[in-house]
């Protein structure tokens, strides 16, 4: 059994990024970029108003004193040419200031008759002037190589003046879920020894926030055989097959068996965690092998700390965990020998960890927003307590 920060750095050591591909702005969204954005113009491109009124050169002018308006600046259609003292350019939000402009006076002091146009006391002392690359420059680098494409880089590469980007490849994900138990939600009611599959569909939620694209999710039998043969059948297609159940010490537990005959070589097997101390990671037939616990609570904690990494970083992401300090609302029990993932529900002052903490727990789920990381081997922790957490 290695330790979590070990599991992790073998992630670092085995997964390499997809290839890329380019695709249209319009269809990059979330997925991550395999160059860097340079940007192909400033921005803004031109000094321009930040405000609708009238250009000016702010040191000629008084207030109640008579300016005559010479032209007219709009975006897209700007009035550049020099204005003489005494001149001023209506002007409008966006739109370029004339060539010797310094400031722009809002149309809420201007009191305007025909072409000509009186300033009342107070304006400025801000010239409402956005200059030519104060946001960037042409040639900046906008956004690196592995950044996710969230609606904020969207805009930052849409301004850079892309019209496609290089990205990663999506990850294709096949999730198969094991144990004989098993039935299809909806369908569980029939047998009284059957259990919905409750985590298949949590799990390809999960990949596709990531990116992923689910190509197949199914259940299985605890039958060998059965199971060798469906390994056979994903394994070609996939880039990374997720088997969930079967993870655990029994005879029947034929998470790893399965792909035996594939020729499984582990990367790591078991973790030092509570929960989720049976996850795994392989590699057979030169695809990626994750198996998760089959406890719900256990399989969606392994879900969010590795499998969500690893998908990150098949779309040359860093996967690395950004833990933030949070307080604490509710107490945490001492941990023992594993290092511990507490679920907690957010609250407007902090987190308060969850009264039910068993790895079976499927209801509560709903409210476990944010995963608290507690190392082994801790004292108990009390309301108030600073606790690095991540968002569930
Ligand atoms: N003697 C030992 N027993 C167990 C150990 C151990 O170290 N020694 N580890 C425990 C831990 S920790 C976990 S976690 C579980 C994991 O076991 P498996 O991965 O083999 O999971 P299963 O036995 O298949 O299932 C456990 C539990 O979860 C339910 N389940 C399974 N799949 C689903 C699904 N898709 N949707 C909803 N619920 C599911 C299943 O019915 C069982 O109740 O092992 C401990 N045992
Ligand atoms: O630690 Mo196991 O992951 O649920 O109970």
């Amino acid at each position: 059994m290695i330790s979590f920060d070990d599991a992790m750095s073998l992630l670092a050591d085995n997964i390499v990024p997809l290839d890329a591909e380019v695709v249209a702005l319009a269809d990059a969204a979330e997925r991550r970029l395999a160059e860097d954005v340079v940007a192909r113009l400033p921005s803004p491109r031109k000094t321009v108003s930040a405000m609708d009124g009238y250009a000016v050169r702010l040191k000629t002018v008084a207030a109640g004193s008579t300016l005559r308006i010479v032209g007219e600046s709009r975006p897209g259609r700007p009035h550049l040419t020099s204005i003489a003292k005494g001149e001023a350019v209506r002007i409008f939000t966006g739109a370029p200031i004339p060539e010797n402009a310094d400031g722009v006076i809002i149309q809420e002091y201007a009191e305007r008759d025909g072409d000509n146009v009186r300033f009342a006391e107070g304006f400025g002392p801000s010239a409402h002037v956005r200059h030519r690359g104060s946001d960037f420059d042409k040639g900046d680098v906008l956004l690196s190589s592995g950044t996710k494409l969230d609606p904020g880089s969207l805009v930052a590469a849409a301004a850079a003046d892309l019209a496609e980007v290089r990205v990663h490849r999506r990850p294709i994900v096949a999730l198969l879920a094991t144990g004989d138990e098993l039935a299809a939600p909806g369908f569980a009611s029939k047998d009284p020894y059957a259990i919905p599959d409750s985590i298949t569909f949590a799990l390809a939620s999960q990949i596709v926030r990531e990116g992923g694209t689910v190509m197949a999710r199914s259940l299985a039998k605890d039958d060998l055989p059965g199971l060798e043969k469906q390994a056979g059948g994903l394994l070609p297609t996939a880039d990374i097959v997720v088997v969930t159940g079967g993870a655990s010490v029994g005879e029947r537990d034929f998470a790893k068996p399965m792909f035996k005959s594939h020729g499984l070589e582990l990367i790591f097997d078991r973790v030092a965690i509570k929960p989720g101390k049976p996850v795994w990671l392989g590699r057979a037939a030169e695809k990626l092998v994750l198996g998760l616990p089959g406890n719900p609570t256990s399989a969606m904690v392994t879900a969010r700390l590795f499998l969500r990494p690893i998908l990150a970083m098949m779309q040359g992401g860093e996967g690395s965990h950004s833990w933030r300090r949070m307080a604490l609302t509710g107490d945490i029990p001492a941990t023992g020998e594993r290092e511990t993932f507490a679920r907690a529900a957010w609250e407007e002052d902090g987190l308060r960890p969850l009264s039910n903490q068993d790895s079976g727990v499927q209801g509560g789920l709903a409210r476990a927003e944010w995963l608290i990381r507690c190392p082994p081997g801790r004292n108990a922790l009390s309301a108030g307590s600073l606790v690095p957490a991540i968002q569930f």
